[in-house]
């Protein structure tokens, strides 16, 4: 009587020789040979050889482009890595061959903008600055009144700090959801007489003059109000148009176009600090909107902040040092979760830099108070305006010393180390209930992205 473990065993060993025949011929070019495995047992496509290096890394690694371009064709899996937290992608780029990573990243599917190294800097949300600011020209009254005068001049209208916007159809094409309603001078004109109203000036449109007599030389500047009309009646400014407040600020305030987000995270900090600043922080007097709403002064004639300059009296910017922190074998990243965060999502440690820090001493001390892991070097890599309030998130990357995690029971809930792999997948494939990521918008998750896109050390 055969022994049914000896059975097993000998197919387990007929499967294991298929696979390494299979990944050899990919490794040695032989397009007849992996066309002809595949056809036999489809099951080889993505398996790993006995070194955890499929088919497709094989290829990648030596160069040869039609075994790849035909282990694609029957669907192999661009997202897995070895052991050493490679992708074929990866090894491709390492091994110089390019036309070998054009063809991995493809362009059919969304997998292309994850695994490329992306300068991220490019495509930041709440960034974009389509507006010229003009900072000369807020303390000209006359060219203020001139610009907000004029018929092509564009208002943003915000109560408590919300803007009012409209749906976009999803046929824009753009990926914006939602659009900025704009205003003619003429609809708010009454509103800006109102007492709680706070008019800033934003900046004019980066456009060439128009070349058409019929239209403005100059390029329409924008304007922001925040209003303590009753809302419901504002919404009536806007006619018949279906418009809304967009109130949750971490989930309505990402749904807007690159340029628009851009204006928008302007027009919010500035309104913000205005929100907060109604009275001196140096006297505690009342204040006034001065330099097209740049700056508040103090009414008290002898309040100290008359003399020199303070930045009391400016729009405040918050910095957040905003890091991920990887792991000293460079294959793993630290993400936690704050009670606060749904279900399986995790994303990046972050915290305020505070008085007398630099970037990198404030990424060390974030890290450990969070996590309890010990920070060497720390590498900028690109930062986002995040309007809400006012703050300046420096992301960075950051190689960790240690690898024990005590975390801050009062700020993160859980912190863990998370393979390549599971990011990867969490990226591209989505749905993990493992590991869910911030919103592509923020700028934890263009962290991850980025270093996904970075190759790992061969
Ligand atoms: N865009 C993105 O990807 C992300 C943005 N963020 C933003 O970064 C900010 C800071 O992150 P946290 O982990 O909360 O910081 P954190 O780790 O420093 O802890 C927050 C605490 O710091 C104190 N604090 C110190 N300076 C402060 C200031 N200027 N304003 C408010 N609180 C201050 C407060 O006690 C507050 O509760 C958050 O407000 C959040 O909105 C956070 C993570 C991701
Ligand atoms: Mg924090
Ligand atoms: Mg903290
Ligand atoms: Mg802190
Ligand atoms: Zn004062």
């Amino acid at each position: 009587m055969i022994d049914s473990r000896v059975v097993k065993s000998v197919r387990m060993n007929m499967t294991e020789e298929m696979v390494e025949r299979f990944v050899d011929a990919a490794s040695r070019g032989d397009v007849a040979a992996v066309s002809s495995l595949i056809s036999r047992c489809a099951s080889l496509l993505d398996r790993p050889g006995a070194n955890g290096w499929n088919a497709l890394m094989l290829a990648a690694r030596n160069g040869h482009y039609t075994v790849t371009e035909t282990l694609l064709s029957h669907g192999a899996d661009r997202l897995v890595v070895n052991r050493s937290s490679q992708t074929a992608y990866d090894i491709a780029k390492f091994w110089g061959h390019t036309h070998i990573g054009n063809l991995l990243v493809g362009t059919d599917d969304q997998s292309q903008h994850i695994l490329e190294t992306t300068d991220p800097s490019q495509e930041i949300y709440f960034s974009a600055e389509p507006l010229d600011r003009l900072s000369e020209r807020r303390s000209d009254a006359t060219w203020q009144q001139d610009k907000q005068n004029r018929p092509d001049s564009v208002f943003l209208l915000f109560s408590e700090l919300s803007p009012l916007v409209h749906s976009l159809e999803p046929s824009t094409g753009s990926g914006a959801q939602t659009s900025l309603c704009r205003f003619s001078s003429s609809l708010v004109k009454e509103l800006l007489l109102k007492p709680g109203s706070v008019l800033v000036f934003l900046g004019v449109e980066r456009r060439r003059p128009s070349s058409s007599p019929e239209t403005s030389s100059e390029p329409p500047a924008w304007f922001a109000i925040n209003s303590t009309e009753d809302p419901e009646v504002l919404l009536k400014l806007g006619g018949e148009k279906d418009l809304f407040w967009a109130r949750r600020p971490n989930r309505d305030l990402l749904n807007f176009s690159q340029d628009e987000a851009g204006i928008l995270a302007q027009a919010r900090a500035v309104l913000a600090w205005h929100s907060r600043y109604a009275f001196c922080p140096t006297c505690g007097s009342s204040s006034r909107s001065e330099e097209a709403g740049y700056k508040r002064t103090c009414t008290n004639a002898s309040c100290s902040s008359l003399q020199g300059v303070h930045n009391t009296s400016y729009p405040r910017v918050d910095p957040v040092v905003i890091m991920l922190v990887l792991h000293p074998d460079g294959e793993q990243c630290l993400l936690g979760r704050k009670k606060v965060f749904p279900t399986g999502m995790f994303s990046c440690l972050a915290g305020f830099i505070e008085p007398g820090e630099s970037v990198e001493s404030a990424v060390r001390r974030e890290v450990e108070e969070e996590s309890g892991v010990k920070v060497g070097s720390v590498r900028y890599v690109a930062c986002q305006p995040w309007p809400v309030p006012s703050s300046l998130m420096i992301g960075c990357l950051a190689v960790a010393l240690s690898t024990d995690i005590k975390v801050d029971e009062n700020e993160i809930e859980e912190a863990h180390w998370f393979p390549r792999q599971k990011v990867i997948d969490a990226l591209f494939r989505g749905g993990s209930p493992v590991l869910l990521l911030s919103h592509q918008q923020t700028i934890a998750h263009q962290l991850v992205k980025h270093w996904i896109g970075c190759n790992s050390n061969l």
